[in-house]
């Protein structure tokens, strides 16, 4: 049960919990079913309307303590359960952010959203159902003891056709499983081209003939998810009525099969009947419980796996004691540096390397090449976003291991050229709000929106814009390293223009150590130097001398 497993993890209390108040409620409604038994029983043997004023008070502590036991169980599952709900997310949540770059590329980010929202919701929703799958599980043991009192033989013979009952209508319940695997399976087909519909919503309004296809697929996975979900309704269905009809069969065996057997049995027929019908409410919440159980259940294995499958993304020697690195290094050398793409079968693997190179501090040095050639894995390298195959990289000759990878990063501010404009200033705490100011008036954005405390005003702004803001940000960081991917790309002449011949010299005055992917050829001269890629590979080119635009 992997909801029970989710819920140990609190440790061992709630789990004591549940059992003791489930434990309590099946108890006391159990008594209750003896205590009318022995009371009817009473009055007819009396032959009078007496009624026994100790019988009815047991009776009445046993319906409060029933109410009182099912309400405080319910409510305390419903409140464990989210704590373990919200341990599991903060720390799905924690190895994310701890993730490797390259693994978490190649894991996608399709299962972790959907574990991370709904599989959390299903879990959160259905839980309750585990209190009371275990309580009526109880309950039918504590009835079926008192029928066991009452009769020995219709105790075997009715547990040995529940136990029947119970394996078939397990075996129900997997073929029902294996449905409800198949559903998930069409579901998330169906949500990728959902997806696909909001991220290409412009190109298939333009395009009449790629619109009627996506149609097409949506019909397609559509009608399939359909069937599968028909699958799922009709075999939850045929468990139900099967289950329905083995409890029917034990009341007919009562009275029509046990008496042939037992001559006693006559002055017990009517109290074991009634035990049959009280179990009614416990055998079909079970089996209603069990079934909404089964998706809680499956949701929190796929989160329970999630956890391990995030821990195989963790970053190498993410655990190593963190050391420092110098801020005011005087030179990054990456020595002999490799990295590949694994490729598809029978495809060639992208690699790059090896780098043999140093950056100085202070220098600006502009990053060039074709489409496809490397430059932003070389950045990722760089940034130690991504870990060589092969080579070192040193800070002031010291080697940035597993321990200093966050030091080194921490010397670093990037705009990437998919770079997200956050909801906030994450990590600034108050941004010095002339300083902020200031820098909206030089990125010509003071008319569109402000630094409004930690949070820039507006973010539905255009993708220049935005950049914009994301150098702002960058800018605001303080760090020593300034790295930009095709930051230029998005914006006008004019601001280009300003860009290369006002902003790189002058964050250059300040000291700042400047890395730009660019391709903007005019303005090659602002570098003091030029690397060039080309297929993975990196060459130095001659930067030109002075240019005016
Ligand atoms: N996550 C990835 N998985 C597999 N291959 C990748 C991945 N990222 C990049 N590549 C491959 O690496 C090569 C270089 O990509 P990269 O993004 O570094 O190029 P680039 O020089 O920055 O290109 P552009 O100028 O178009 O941005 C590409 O051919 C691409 O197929």
């Amino acid at each position: 049960m992997n909801v029970a497993l989710l819920l140990a993890r609190l440790g061992p209390l709630p789990l004591r919990r549940l059992v003791v108040g489930a434990a309590a409620s099946a108890l006391s409604s159990a008594v209750v079913l003896a205590v009318v038994n022995k009371a009817a029983q009473q009055i007819a043997d009396n032959k009078n309307d007496v009624v026994n004023l100790w019988m009815a008070a047991l009776f009445v502590v046993c319906v409060l303590l029933y109410t009182a036991s099912e309400s405080w169980m319910v409510a305390r599952m419903g409140a464990d359960i989210e704590e373990a709900i919200d341990g599991l997310r903060m720390r799905l949540l924690d190895r994310l952010r701890h993730a490797d770059l390259w693994k978490l590329e190649r894991f996608g980010e399709t299962p972790l959203f959907e574990s991370i929202t709904q599989s959390c919701q299903v879990i959160s929703m259905n839980s309750q159902f585990l209190a009371l799958s275990l309580r009526s599980a109880l309950m039918i043991v504590a009835v079926l003891v008192y029928i066991a009192i009452l009769s020995p033989l219709a105790f075997l013979l009715i547990g040995a056709l529940m136990a029947v009952g119970a394996v078939s209508y397990t075996r129900l319940g997997q073929a029902l499983n294996e449905r409800q695997e198949a559903l998930n399976a069409q579901e998330a087909g169906l949500f990728e081209s959902v997806s696909d519909l909001f991220d290409g919503f412009k190109e298939q309004r333009l395009n009449s003939a790629r619109s009627r296809d996506l149609n097409a697929t949506f019909d397609r996975v559509s009608a399939t998810t359909t069937t599968a979900r028909n699958e799922v309704h009709l075999h939850g269905w045929q468990q139900f009525v099967f289950g329905e009809t083995a409890f029917n069969m034990m009341l007919g065996m009562v009275v029509f099969v046990v008496p042939n057997y037992s001559s006693a049995f006559g002055q017990e027929v009517v109290k074991v009947t009634a035990a049959i019908l009280f179990m009614a409410s416990p055998v079909f919440g079970l089996m209603q419980s069990m079934a909404v159980m089964g998706a809680a259940d499956s949701a929190a294995g796929r989160m329970i796996e999630l956890e391990s499958q995030l821990d195989g993304l963790a970053e190498p020697g993410a655990s190593a004691p963190p050391l420092p690195v110098p801020e005011d290094f005087q030179e990054i050398r990456l020595e002999g540096i490799e990295f590949a793409f694994p490729a598809p079968a029978g495809e060639q693997s992208f690699a790059v390397g090896p780098f043999d190179l140093t950056i100085r501090r202070g220098e600006t040095i502009f990053v060039t090449g074709g489409n496809g050639s490397g430059k932003s894995t070389f950045i990722k390298l760089l940034t130690g976003l991504y870990h060589p195959l092969r080579g070192r990289l040193t800070v002031d000759g010291v080697d940035i291991g597993p321990g200093r990878q966050t030091a080194y990063r921490a010397l670093m501010a990037t705009v990437f050229a998919d770079f997200h404009l956050f909801a906030r200033l994450y990590g600034m705490d108050r941004p010095d709000r002339a300083e902020a100011d200031a820098l909206m008036r030089w990125m010509e954005m003071e008319r569109v929106t402000a630094v409004e405390g930690d949070r820039f005003g507006r973010r539905d702004l255009s993708a220049g814009q935005r950049k914009r803001l994301g150098l702002v940000a960058a800018i605001l960081e303080k760090k020593p390293i300034l790295i930009l991917d095709e930051w230029a790309a998005d914006q006008d002449p004019h601001f280009r223009l300003k860009f290369y011949r006002e902003i790189v010299p002058e964050l250059k005055r300040r000291g700042l150590t400047i890395i730009a992917v660019t391709h903007d050829d005019h303005y090659f001269d602002v570098a003091d130097r030029r690397l060039h890629m080309e297929e993975g590979r990196l060459s130095e080119l001659v930067v030109p001398q002075g240019g005016a635009a």
